[in-house]
């Protein structure tokens, strides 16, 4: 590990969508945060050493057969306790004394809460009547021995609890989400005034501590990093250089997804510009033989994620002991992928799209971060801000924007497309102002009359969102004119588009890509 040592707050996973969140909101106080299995058992917490233990919510019911749970020896480490929702439920289940039953009255969405106990150190510095958000079925009918209700809503008497002895809370709402308004300063007395943790850790620490941990991972062995010319392998690339050296070779992979000109402006940025090694491989033809006929979009992400480590494969037999793989993977993609806990939203090509077996050892020093995160680490390492704040490029690229099979006329209209698109953004000064914007070819055909005559061609999309760290968006609120023009020229440079029409669903309940 490290020299040095920082305090820690350890949120274990009971698959809550926020879970994450609330490791965020602990590092942005400047402790360290990691959210990690329930599965953990006392005897590995004591390792791990932490300040105090946060359960974060979940889908299941405490009291169902198959609800997770934690290890009983938990409750005995003398260590200070928040549960939030399915947490605090888990506490009053566990506990003996307690009970948890469904509720007829569900509480979804913002609510008011009294503080009945002022006196909480969980509440300190925040006022008696405050808005939080609730999102439960269940509820806390009995409390545990040894503890007493501190705040109450019209739904629950029990809306916060706690047992000082123990030093135990819970709480029945959600603090890490913005809606709930005092939800910082709950998280901040949890985190300062209970758990006593003191505030020395920062990003720089994290650069410090991922160089080292890569130091010794690798040893004197072979890296191969996948490099895409996004941000988040970038910034693997640059740590992964300061920590190894040139025992590291970047492998940028042409699957003939990329975009309009991309292959020669990433060899150009990246290669003569930060000095990376970096081999190209031309992979097209593999990879668009593979595809062809695919029309699943499950099936079409796990053939690129498994052709991806077979083009990885090959140049690591021609370089000879190389062992480890690395990827710009970020949490985003593991959640989405599919957990021990969370459902599968799709698989994203670098991580729920591998093939199950593997002979390298993947490096990963970005998967519990968000893309905002990463964003202020490239600031951070002297990276070029227009490569830090490039828009995020997926890596099975236009691939999975072509709805059903893909074939070479298709990649074309993508690609021709996307590059009108990013032309006019740039045009109309709105890259700074869109997190992410592409066209999809929706592989629908409707009837149109161009020079008077009939057309029966493809309806394309225009997908544009606002967002900070992808895990949810808005569809960016694109002045008319600005879609006028990109509309007349699309249809006008491009054959076979007699239509345009502009995605206006957010995410959820969409996600950004259409596959
Ligand atoms: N064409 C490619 N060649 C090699 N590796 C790739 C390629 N595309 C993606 N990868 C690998 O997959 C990872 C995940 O891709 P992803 O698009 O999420 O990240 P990124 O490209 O680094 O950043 P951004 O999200 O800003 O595009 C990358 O960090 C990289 O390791
Ligand atoms: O490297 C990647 N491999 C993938 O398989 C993948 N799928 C989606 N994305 C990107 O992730 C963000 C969230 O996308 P979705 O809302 O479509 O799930 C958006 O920025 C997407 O572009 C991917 N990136
Ligand atoms: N958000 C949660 O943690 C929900 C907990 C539990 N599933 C309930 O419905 O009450
Ligand atoms: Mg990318």
């Amino acid at each position: 590990m490290t020299n040095k040592e920082f305090d820690k707050i350890l949120v274990l996973d009971f698959g809550s969508q926020y879970n994450q969140l609330i490791t965020r909101r602990i590092r942005e106080f400047g402790v360290f945060s990691e959210l990690k299995s329930h599965k953990l058992t006392a005897n590995e917490i004591k390792e791990i050493n932490p300040k105090g233990i946060i359960f974060s919510g979940g889908p299941n019911s405490v009291y169902a057969d198959d609800a997770f749970k934690v290890d009983p020896a938990i409750w005995d480490l003398g260590l200070p306790i928040l549960g939030i929702c399915y947490g605090m439920q888990l506490m009053a289940n566990e506990l003996p004394g307690g009970e948890v039953l469904g509720a007829a009255d569900q509480e979804y969405g913002i609510t008011d809460i009294d503080v009945k106990l002022k006196t909480s150190p969980l509440f300190t510095n925040t006022p008696v009547n405050q808005v939080v958000l609730m999102s439960h079925g269940d509820k806390v009918t009995q409390l545990p021995n040894g503890f007493e209700a501190v705040a109450v809503s019209k739904n629950t008497p029990f809306a916060a609890i706690q047992n000082l002895d123990k030093n135990f809370f819970g709480i029945q709402f959600h603090p890490e989400v913005r809606h709930s308004e005092y939800g910082n300063d709950i998280l901040k007395n949890f985190v300062f005034n209970i758990a006593k943790a003191t505030a020395n850790w920062s990003m720089d620490d994290f650069i410090i501590d991922s160089i080292a941990k890569i130091k010794e991972t690798v040893g004197d062995r072979k890296v191969l990093l996948g490099l895409s010319g996004g941000v988040d392998s970038s910034v693997v690339g640059v740590l992964l250089q300061k920590a190894i050296g040139d025992q590291l070779t970047c492998i940028f992979v042409d699957h003939g997804l990329l975009r309009k000109d991309e292959a020669e402006q990433v060899m150009a940025s990246l290669g003569t510009g930060f000095g990376l090694n970096i081999i190209k491989v031309d992979a097209q033809k593999r990879f668009l033989d593979k595809l062809a006929g695919v029309t699943d979009p499950e099936t079409k992400r796990k053939i690129i994620g498994k052709e991806f480590i077979e083009v990885f494969n090959d140049e690591a037999f021609k370089l000879k002991d190389v062992d480890f793989l690395a990827q710009g993977t970020l949490y985003t993609d593991v959640i989405e992928s599919g957990t021990d806990t969370a459902q599968t939203i799709k698989s994203h090509h670098n991580v729920g799209g591998l093939p199950a077996e593997m002979t390298f050892k993947l490096i990963e020093p970005m998967n519990t971060l968000f893309k905002d995160e990463v964003r202020a680490i490239g600031e951070k390492l002297g990276i070029p801000h227009n490569l830090v704040w490039r828009q995020p490029f997926p890596g099975p690229g236009l691939g999975i924007r072509i709805l059903g099979d893909i074939t070479e006329d298709k990649l074309h209209i993508v690609r021709e497309t996307d590059a009108i698109l990013r032309a006019e953004i740039a045009n109309h000064g709105l890259e700074e102002d869109i997190w992410q914007y592409f066209t999809v070819l929706t592989g629908v055909r409707s009837v149109g009359v161009m020079g008077d005559g009939r057309t029966y061609d493809y309806t394309l999309a225009i997908r544009a969102v606002t967002s900070i760290d992808g895990m949810t968006a808005s569809f960016a609120k694109i002045p008319w004119e600005v879609l006028e023009d990109i509309s007349i020229r699309i249809v006008n440079e491009v054959d076979h588009i007699n239509r345009v029409v502009y995605d206006i669903t957010s995410k959820p309940p969409a996600t950004i890509e259409w596959e």
